[in-house]
């Protein structure tokens, strides 16, 4: 009789569940109806189940939590944090679910020892033990590594990514002659700052960027990762220009490389170089998608391993957001000479899908841990002194990635008054006691207010008008009306261009107000919000309808869809225009990302995966700036709500921030929690060496 045949008691949902597949199956399938897993996490554990009948319980519970894992953006199950914390480790109960009533995994992990989970994972014909197995039996679709536990597929993005860089690592190309003199034409002025001369952390990075041909260069907003790039993208060229290098600009989203693109533009105008380096720095950004080659309906990219990218250097923007999957592609196709250059601020809540790349990899770069050799090279050919309480020494044995990674340290965008600026950084050092001081003393860019209620005018208020200078929703929709151009048709190419422009003015309207919310559901989440904010705008005259489609409604695209030249990210807006013959119908404007004024309207019927975007999550917001956010806590704690959610919602203000707790202390208590993405990426890289 095998196991799923075996007696099992009425009231299985207990800890007996370890002991037979069936009873096992009843809990998994328990928790997939109450939306705790899903419905591929069992599906898994069936799979390997028929596969293997003799899988043991433990086997085929951790199978589904792995997969569990990796839908919430971990590339392993850690069999050992799960044994420590399963609850929080696992984020179960999910998000907005109060008190459970069924089994917990805590429960039914209480008496398991992690020798026994390890011994309940001794099948070779699932799983592998170790990276060296695993390379010769490629055939199991489990691998586990010390005490984390992959599906294989995952456990080879991170051995292709670790010996990538590896390599990468241990190549030095030649540095260009004159590396002081050429640093000295770029950096022509020491940095002073507030009256203080301070080390000029750009030209370091441009310095340490030249040496390697991998180079991670991380900040936090404004503190000048696109301007370094562009000089250092002048220095290379400056030693190249009989043959310029073929240089590539990417980002992970449109709306990222939009923004990269005309930062690029603007920076090289006024860079002070001759017109001939000014002309081969490029300034168009892709996607990494595009730059890739996507493949449409398939994982798989037109430029691999055996048919690498074109290209010397490459610059990839808003790194945070490369999952791991995509970090192996990219690294796949770019040739071993090839320069990677990743920009990025490595406190920023990392992508939705599996892997915390720059995070991972820039874990020393707060302090710095350079090699002392490196570190009196770095100092001997920039002038500039790496002499900062936060640094320490290393070397490349222990910290090979602190090598080819500097932080920049002086925000130019938030100066040293800016209260988003003090409240960004007290989040990210997880001072409770100066962000709670900063809000106490409400400077002028920072608004918090605390609801009473769920119905709190204050919110209403803020979300219509917004406060002082900041402004609400009702911004864009008046801006709609009252900029709305009075012809009657679109026929001629200047009548087109007439009502293009007056799209781009209502989407850039729109962008200078944003509500973030941290969760999807409830009533703090996007779609409750969602709803709450259309009801408002339609009550008060500013929307025809709150329902379906009706001018006015900023809508998500949730996925790509290549015949549209649409990415997942862009948001449109619904308007009303008149065709060339002067009929009027609602149609979607989205920006095109190569040219601001231009503007592509689509017919709302041939958007399929989209969704309205008053609100949005902070996940979603990832790339992009408004020139007003208002970040919306819930009114109690869930496992999104850490400092890095709280840090990205607050960077992404331009000018002004509005802190909105439904509760008060929610703040405060959700930055005291921290986002542990599990991986071996880093245990990996050291291993490869
Ligand atoms: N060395 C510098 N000298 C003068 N201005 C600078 C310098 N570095 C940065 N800035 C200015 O500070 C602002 C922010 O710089 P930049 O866009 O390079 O930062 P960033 O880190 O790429 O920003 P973001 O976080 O928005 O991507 C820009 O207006 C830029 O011109």
């Amino acid at each position: 009789m095998n196991s799923l045949e075996a007696p099992v008691a009425d009231d299985a949902l207990d800890v007996a569940a370890l002991q037979h597949s069936a009873a096992l199956f009843r809990v998994l399938g328990y928790w997939q109806e109450k939306g705790w897993l899903r419905a591929l996490d069992v599906a898994l554990a069936h799979f390997f189940y028929e596969l293997e009948p003799s899988s043991s319980p433990l086997l085929l519970l951790a199978s589904a939590l792995t997969s569990h894992q990796l839908g919430h953006g971990h590339v392993c199950l850690d069999l050992n944090a799960t044994l420590t914390n399963a609850d929080f480790v696992l984020a179960l109960p999910p998000e907005g679910e109060a008190k459970a009533q069924s089994l917990l995994p805590s429960q039914l992990l209480a008496t398991v020892s992690l020798n026994e989970w390890r011994q309940a994972l001794a099948l070779p014909s699932l799983v592998a033990k170790g990276s060296k197995l695993a390379r010769q039996h490629t055939a199991t679709p489990l691998v586990l590594v010390g005490q984390r536990l992959y599906l294989r597929r995952y456990w080879r993005y991170e051995q292709t990514v670790a010996s990538h860089l590896a390599k990468r690592l241990t190549l030095e190309p030649t540095l260009p002659a004159q590396l002081p003199l050429l640093l000295e034409q770029l950096f022509p002025e020491p940095l002073w700052l507030a009256g203080l001369r301070q080390t000029d952390w750009q030209k370091l990075a441009c310095a340490l960027a030249v040496r390697g041909n991998f180079c991670m260069i991380t900040g936090g907003p404004g503190t000048g990762k696109t301007t370094t790039v562009v000089r250092l993208l002048a220095l290379l060229q400056q030693s190249h220009l009989e043959q310029p290098l073929r240089i590539r600009l990417s980002a992970p989203t449109g709306k990222a490389a939009a923004r990269l693109s005309e930062s690029i533009a603007a920076q090289v105008a006024n860079l002070a170089v001759s017109e001939a380096v000014r002309a081969v720095i490029p300034s168009e950004v892709t996607t990494l998608h595009r730059l890739l080659g996507s493949v449409p309906n398939s994982r798989h990219f037109r430029h691999h391993s055996r048919h690498l990218l074109p290209l010397d250097v490459l610059v990839v923007d808003e790194a945070s957001m490369i999952d791991l999957e995509m970090m192996a592609a990219l690294l796949s196709a770019l040739p071993e000479t090839a320069r990677l250059i990743l920009l990025g601020d490595k406190d920023q809540l990392a992508s939705v899908e599996a892997g915390a790349v720059l995070g991972d990899l820039c874990s020393d770069a707060t302090a710095g841990r350079y090699d002392p050799a490196l570190s009196t090279w770095l100092e001997n050919v920039s002038g500039e002194s790496l002499a900062h309480p936060d640094l320490e020494a290393g070397n490349p044995q222990d910290n090979p990635l602190a090598q080819r990674t500097l932080m920049l340290r002086h925000s130019r965008r938030f100066g040293i008054h800016s209260g988003i600026g003090e409240l960004a950084q007290a989040v990210n050092n997880q001072d409770s006691a100066s962000a709670t001081a900063l809000l106490n003393k409400t400077p002028e860019d920072v608004h918090h207010i605390v609801l009473k209620a769920e119905q709190d005018k204050q919110l209403n208020k803020l979300l219509l008008k917004g406060w002082g200078t900041a402004q609400g929703y009702g911004h864009y929709l008046t801006c709609l009306t009252q900029t709305r151009p009075l012809l009657l048709q679109a026929k001629t190419a200047s009548e087109q261009k007439t009502w293009q422009r007056w799209a781009a003015g209502v989407l850039t309207a729109f962008d200078d107000f944003r509500l973030l919310c941290a969760l999807r559901k409830g009533p703090w989440g996007v779609a409750g919000l969602n709803e709450r904010i259309a009801g408002l705008l339609h009550k008060r005259g500013l929307l025809e309808s709150d329902q379906g489609w009706y001018e006015g409604r900023p809508v998500l695209v949730s996925q790509n869809d290549y015949s549209l030249g649409l990415m997942n990210g862009d948001i449109g807006i619904a308007l009303r225009v008149p065709d060339e013959t002067g009929r009027v119908s609602l149609r979607v404007a989205f920006a095109q990302h190569s040219d601001e004024q231009a503007v592509k309207f689509i017919l709302p019927s041939r958007l399929t995966a989209l969704e309205t975007v008053f609100a949005m999550t902070v996940h979603k917001s990832q790339g992009s700036e408004f020139a007003h956010t208002a970040l919306i806590l819930p009114d109690s704690l869930n496992p999104v709500l850490t400092k890095e959610l709280l840090y990205t919602g607050i960077t992404r203000a331009r000018k002004h921030f509005s802190l909105i707790e439904s509760r008060a202390g929610i703040f405060t208590q959700a930055l005291q929690k921290r986002v542990g993405r599990r991986s071996g990426l880093l245990e990996e890289l050291t291993a490869q060496e």
